[in-house]
């Protein structure tokens, strides 16, 4: 029986549950600090220069709303419970002032994003400060915590609530000490009416704001997407995803689930096309290539998966299609290319190609692609500037799948 190596066993034997670890560093105030390689917000600083200005300017939105309607929360809560002037001073600064000093300070440190993160356990602080200061009147209290919490769990998930929790506990603590606080939770009327607001306007500021993130980021991945399904040059499939394409209608057709009529492969390649690289440049060659991508889209249907091969080789799924319309358009595609081979478009380039009908008795998608190759290799043979069909007579004659 195989065994395992000494030293798995012990790092199996030392390594707790996953669960368990994972608990265990969010509870642990020093571990909340440590970094976790591979995690965004735990990169090196020389990675993340710059970074997280959105983020900055997306919480300084959310500041300025939420501390100037917290504004009043806390004011009622002073109200009922009535506390020293220099209580009100600060009060003020930090729902009117704060806001904008925090986003200069955030947008003017090298790492934007992580200053952003220490000023949400600064305001984590000072609410917890605010709880103390209200001698713990219930309702402003618990606004305050649950705000806080939204707040930090939206911007860094669970270690940043757990470092903003910690905060308001030990400003809570401090503060309750500093101001000899008396536990008072009963919350009168007006306390109650003034944190309505607040309750009300926050969330769904927080909400939209969350939303037309997940939207952005929607959009984000939808541009990623396109991106790593393009050949860069000629904006055509590229050919990882062409042929992810071609396994799909292959699987389809196998199965016998696909359209009513046949599905084509078509092959085609630029011929003699070193000889523009050779004459004109490497940069009139991507033109060539560029062009003829341009043809293609311009003659085939809307329907037809267009991929670039690689090089000068060009790969068309005809999708649906009846044999007379399949060769019809593929005939097409030689003279057009043949009749504007001029300066500007082609510059000499004529096209081979091959035309294979999908058939029951190919047993994977690669061999519709031999097939494809084998009667584009055919019609170079024999003298370029045409499309040959495969037939199985074709195959015979040359050994060919
Ligand atoms: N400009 C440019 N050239 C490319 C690109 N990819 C491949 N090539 C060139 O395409 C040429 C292909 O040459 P060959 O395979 O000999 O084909 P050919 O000259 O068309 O000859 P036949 O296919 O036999 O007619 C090579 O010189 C490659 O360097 C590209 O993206 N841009």
């Amino acid at each position: 029986m195989p065994s395992r190596s000494n030293n798995e066993q012990r790092a199996g034997s030392r390594s707790p549950p996953t669960l368990l670890r994972r608990l265990r560093e969010l509870v642990d105030p020093v571990a909340l600090y440590r970094q976790r390689p591979g995690r965004a917000d735990d990169m090196p600083p020389e990675a993340l220069i710059g970074k997280g200005v959105r983020f900055v300017q997306r919480i300084y939105r959310l500041r300025v709303i939420g501390l100037g309607v917290g504004f009043f929360c806390v004011a009622a809560g002073f109200m009922q419970n009535p506390v020293i002037w220099p209580l009100w001073l600060a009060l003020f600064g930090h729902g009117y002032l704060w806001p904008h000093v925090a986003r200069h300070w955030a947008l003017n440190s090298a790492i934007p994003y992580r200053a952003e993160r220490r000023n949400l356990v600064i305001d984590a602080a000072i609410g917890g400060f605010w709880i103390a200061a209200l001698n713990g009147n219930l309702i402003p209290s618990a606004v305050i915590i649950s705000m806080l919490s939204m707040d930090n769990i939206a911007a860094g998930g669970l270690r940043l609530f757990m470092r903003g929790l910690y905060a308001s506990i030990a400003a809570c603590a401090l503060g309750w000490w500093l101001l000899d606080a008396h536990f008072l939770p009963q919350s009168d009327l007006t306390t109650v009416l003034a944190c309505l607001p607040m309750m009300a306007l926050y969330p769904l500021a927080l909400g939209k704001s969350t939303y037309e993130m997940s939207k952005k980021l929607a959009e984000r991945s939808r541009e990623f997407e396109i991106v790593s399904q393009t050949d860069g040059l000629t904006r055509l499939f590229n050919r990882r995803y062409w042929e992810s394409q071609l396994i799909a209608e292959f699987e389809q057709r196998s199965q016998g689930g696909a359209g009513s009529h046949q599905a084509f492969l078509l092959l085609l390649d630029l011929d003699h096309f070193k000889s523009i690289n050779d004459t004109h440049g490497h940069l009139t060659g991507d033109e060539v290539l560029r062009n003829f991508s341009r043809l293609l889209r311009a003659a085939l249907r809307a329907d037809d998966l267009i991929g670039r091969y690689g090089g000068e080789e060009f790969v068309v799924i005809l999708r649906d299609i009846a044999p007379a319309e399949a060769l019809q358009l593929s005939q097409r595609l030689v003279e057009a290319a043949r009749s504007t081979n001029d300066e500007n478009n082609l510059y000499g380039c004529t096209v081979s190609a091959g035309l294979v009908p999908f058939s029951a008795d190919m047993e994977a998608h690669f061999v519709w692609l031999q097939r494809a190759d084998h009667a584009m290799y055919c019609a170079k043979e024999s003298g370029r500037d045409r499309l040959v069909v495969w037939d199985a007579s074709l195959a015979r004659r040359n050994g060919a799948p």
